[in-house]
């Protein structure tokens, strides 16, 4: 038995005529493991609720095939999905009452009054939401019904759950307690969701994979730490991770015993040779340019570093970002101790190699992490 649950397949997605409307979606390609949750990352306009919709069965694929627990089902109306949403503008039953609109997602599965009215208890405290079950949709506020229809799609048992933007309109410190819950819930329940989110750190806190997605494409798909570490280019390197990666155009010279990088304002960075493995440097050694990226926690000071120029000092409570000038740019540093920099002050910069990431210069992929091809 496969334990994928869900497939796309070269999905397109254009609104309007097919190559000539807005295409939204392209060609994408993805397969979801049982039990597994995945956040579809990416800013406004990216093609995350498009790809959503057409999972849900909203809006029609142009190109492609959606299969769920081995169906094809592209072509199938929602209600035969299996598929449990909770989306924005999916929008209660008014003349429901909030208890009534969450069970109401168990009409179908014949249990007795008992068991719904228990399970809808156990999943109003999870979200709480237990003040307000007795209330309408009308009476409640949008965080709430926020809420209410996660709750909704939750206690469904389905094939697959599609959560879209589900805590954007929470408080920061509730979708905090929110998302630990929601993932156990999950979890606990073998349950497989897919999450729209344009917020990474509840992409990171809840997810087991990141389809990354820029332009309608899907950049990558991986583990949030697979994805820190080995960005499949420049784009999920600086949209990944905050502060952002700090990157640099570079020019490369290799020689058999050095391997240096040109940056602007004459400053070099030279590394013995054996502190990348024998393929990078071949690969490095047939690009002229290339864009340098280092994370800002990687970022050290050294005495006998890279001179740069603090241009901003500023302590968080418990971390310190420090931005210099640096080779015609700005570079981000976050240490953890609170640091006496004066703005103008010189301060020593150490790029190690093993934080390296380098990018083709034309087409933004990844050529190495530290040492090791990417
Ligand atoms: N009904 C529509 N008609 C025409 N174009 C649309 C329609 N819906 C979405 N689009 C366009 O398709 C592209 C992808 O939109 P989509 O809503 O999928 O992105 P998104 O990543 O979910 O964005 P957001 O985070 O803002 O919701 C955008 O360029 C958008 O303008």
């Amino acid at each position: 038995m496969t334990d994928i649950a869900l497939l796309l397949k070269d999905v397109d997605k254009f609104y309007g005529p097919i190559d000539y409307g807005v295409h939204a979606v392209k060609k994408l390609s993805m397969d979801v493991r049982k039990g597994e949750i995945i956040a579809l990352l990416g800013s406004s306009g990216c093609g995350k609720t498009s790809t959503l919709r057409m999972i849900a069965g909203f809006e029609a694929v142009s190109r492609g095939r959606i299969s769920l627990g081995g169906r094809e089902i592209q072509t199938f109306p929602p209600v035969r999905r299996n598929v449990a949403m909770a989306f924005e503008g999916y929008s209660l039953y008014p003349p429901l009452t909030v208890r009534e609109n969450i069970a109401f997602a168990l009409k179908a599965s014949k249990l007795s009054q008992s068991t719904v009215d228990e399970k809808v208890a156990s999943i109003a405290r999870l979200l709480e939401i237990e003040d307000i079950l007795g209330r309408y949709p009308s009476s409640i506020s949008g965080g709430q019904q926020q809420r209410a229809s996660l709750g909704r799609a939750l206690i469904r048992d389905a094939s697959l759950h599609l959560l879209d933007e589900p805590m954007g309109q929470l408080e920061p410190q509730l979708r905090a307690v929110l998302r630990g819950r929601i993932k156990h819930y999950i979890k606990e329940r073998g349950l497989t969701a897919i999450l729209v989110t344009h917020d990474q750190t509840e992409a990171n806190a809840l997810a087991d994979r990141i389809a990354v997605m820029e332009g309608g494409v899907l950049q990558q798909f991986d583990t949030p730490q697979r994805i820190k570490e080995r960005p499949a280019n420049l784009f999920t390197g600086t949209f990944v991770g905050e502060p952002p990666m700090n990157v640099f155009e570079a020019s490369v010279n290799a020689s058999e015993s050095r391997l240096a990088f040109g940056l602007k304002e004459g400053i070099r960075l030279e590394y013995a040779a054996s502190d990348f493995s024998h393929a990078v440097r071949d690969a490095l050694r047939k690009r002229q340019r290339v864009v340098l990226g280092v994370r800002p926690y990687a970022v050290k000071r050294s005495a006998d570093g890279v001179t740069g120029r603090v241009a901003v000092n500023q302590w968080l409570g418990d971390q310190t970002h420090i931005a210099a000038d640096f080779a015609g740019g700005t570079l981000v540093l976050v240490e953890h101790d609170r640091a006496r920099l004066e703005v103008g002050q010189p301060i020593g910069i150490r790029l190690e190699p093993a934080s390296l990431h380098v990018f083709d210069g034309e087409s933004g992929d990844a050529i190495s992490h530290g040492e090791e091809l990417a």
